[in-house]
Order: structure tokens, then sequence, then C-alpha cells
């Protein structure tokens, strides 16, 4: 589903973010991304969102090749991948539903579809009663799952996220995993770049580690 060959990433002539990375995900895997600040996990995010691209190497999507992707189908090939951030980033002035219909109205999707799809993507995160609320007016957690319904509200068959949990405290964090968990269960292959190694060491998934922008291991933590 996912595969880096031989990827590095160079940032101008000296910033070496990803070196000679190698990694594969099945189709229906989670994984978690960990490693000290600056190790490349983010980079390697954005490879796969190409964002950025790869200064030698390359990646593979669903069999593709992101390098030989013509820069007009960079936006229908987005629309196959999730993404939450380390912060919700909702529009402020905009209500929750809005907000998560917000990749359906940039797809043009019909307004009954529009509808359906985002009732059910609040109710899968457990927030379809606060769908007129304001993002000023939610938690820090619920800002979150926001987010993750808006992430899934495609169907995309890739979840990514940086640091998701990065603001949350450890139940809240434990809430936000387990949407995660959810999702994969599903089929959607889930890959999570995070530093808080313990919460992760205790879910059981594969973890990936890089140390400045090499994969140093790749294990599976214990669930308990
Ligand atoms: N746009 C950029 N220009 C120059 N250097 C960059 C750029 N983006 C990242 N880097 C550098 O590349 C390295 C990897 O950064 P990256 O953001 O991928 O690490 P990270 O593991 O996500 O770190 P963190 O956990 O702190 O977010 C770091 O040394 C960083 O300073």
């Amino acid at each position: 589903m996912i595969e880096f060959r031989n990827v590095s990433k160079h940032y101008g002539q000296k910033q070496v973010a990803l070196d000679r990375v190698d990694l594969r995900l099945q189709r229906g895997e989670f994984a978690f991304l960990t490693g000290h600040s600056g190790a490349g996990k983010s980079t390697l995010l954005k490879l796969l969102l190409r964002l950025e691209q790869p200064s030698s190497g390359e990646v593979y999507v669903g069999g593709q090749a992101l390098s030989t992707m013509l820069a007009r189908q960079v936006p229908y090939y987005r629309r196959h991948l999730g993404f939450v951030f380390q912060n919700a980033h909702l529009i402020p002035e905009r209500s929750v539903f809005d907000n998560v219909a917000m990749p359906l109205i940039i797809a043009n999707v019909d307004s009954r579809e529009l509808q359906r799809r985002v009732h059910a993507a609040l109710d899968k995160v457990g927030l379809l009663r606060k769908e007129r609320a304001m993002p000023e007016s939610l938690s820090g957690g619920e800002a979150q799952r926001v987010s993750i319904a808006r992430a899934i509200v495609n169907r995309p068959p890739i979840l990514l996220a940086d640091e998701p949990t990065g603001n949350l405290d450890p139940t809240l964090s434990a809430e936000i995993l387990n949407l995660f968990e959810a999702f994969n269960q599903v089929g959607v292959t889930v890959l999570i770049a995070s530093h808080d190694l313990d919460l992760l060491e205790a879910l059981g998934h594969r973890i990936i580690r890089l140390e400045h922008g090499a994969i140093s291991g790749t294990a599976h933590g214990v669930a308990s």
C-alpha cells in the first residue's frame, strides 16, 4: 500500500531529513512512527502527502510512483489520504458541520450525499450532537475528534497523523488512538507520527523508529 524505496530527503546542501529510508506498509496495517525531535517523522509524512518530493529514491502509494504524478493529479491523489495534525486546524468562523464538510465541498459532492456523509463521520467520532457548535466552544479533545471526522469524511483508504495527541492529556490521547484503531478495524491503513512512546508501546502495533533520518528499527509494542 505504501512503500519507500531508498528515499533520502535533503533540505538545502547540508540538512539531511531522511537518509536512505526503505519502508513498506501493507494495506490495512496500523503503524506508529517515532523518533526524537528532528528525526524526520514530519518529512516522511510530507513525502506521502506529496507536499515535498524526495531528493533521491521513490515513494509508492497503491502501486503508483509519486514522482510520476502530474501536478494536476495531486489534488485527486490527496483525496485518498486523510490527514490529522497536532492542532485541530478548524476554521474558527465555521460550524463543526461546515468544517467536516469542507473536503466534500472541495470534491463537489452533492448536498444530500454531503449531509449524509458528514453525519456519518460525526457519528463515528461521537459528536453528532455538536454539529451546530462553533470551534471555540469545543474542548481540545472534541476539536481533535472533529478534525478526525474531517479527515475520514471522504472515506480515504489511508489515514496519516502528525502528533495527533500532542496537546491532549493521557485519557484523551487514549480516546483519540481508539478512534484511529476503529478506522483501522474497518480496513483503513493508519500511520501515526508520535513522540509518546509509553502510550504507543502499550497498544501492540508496529513501531517504526527514525533516528537522524534513518530507520533504526521496526518492532511491535506489547498489547496490555
Ligand atoms: N522546510 C525545511 N527546511 C529546512 N530544514 C527542514 C525543513 N523541514 C524540516 N527540516 C529539518 O529536517 C529535519 C527533520 O525534520 P522533521 O520535521 O521531519 O522532524 P520530526 O521528526 O518531525 O521532528 P519533530 O518531532 O520536532 O516535529 C530537522 O533537522 C529539521 O530541522
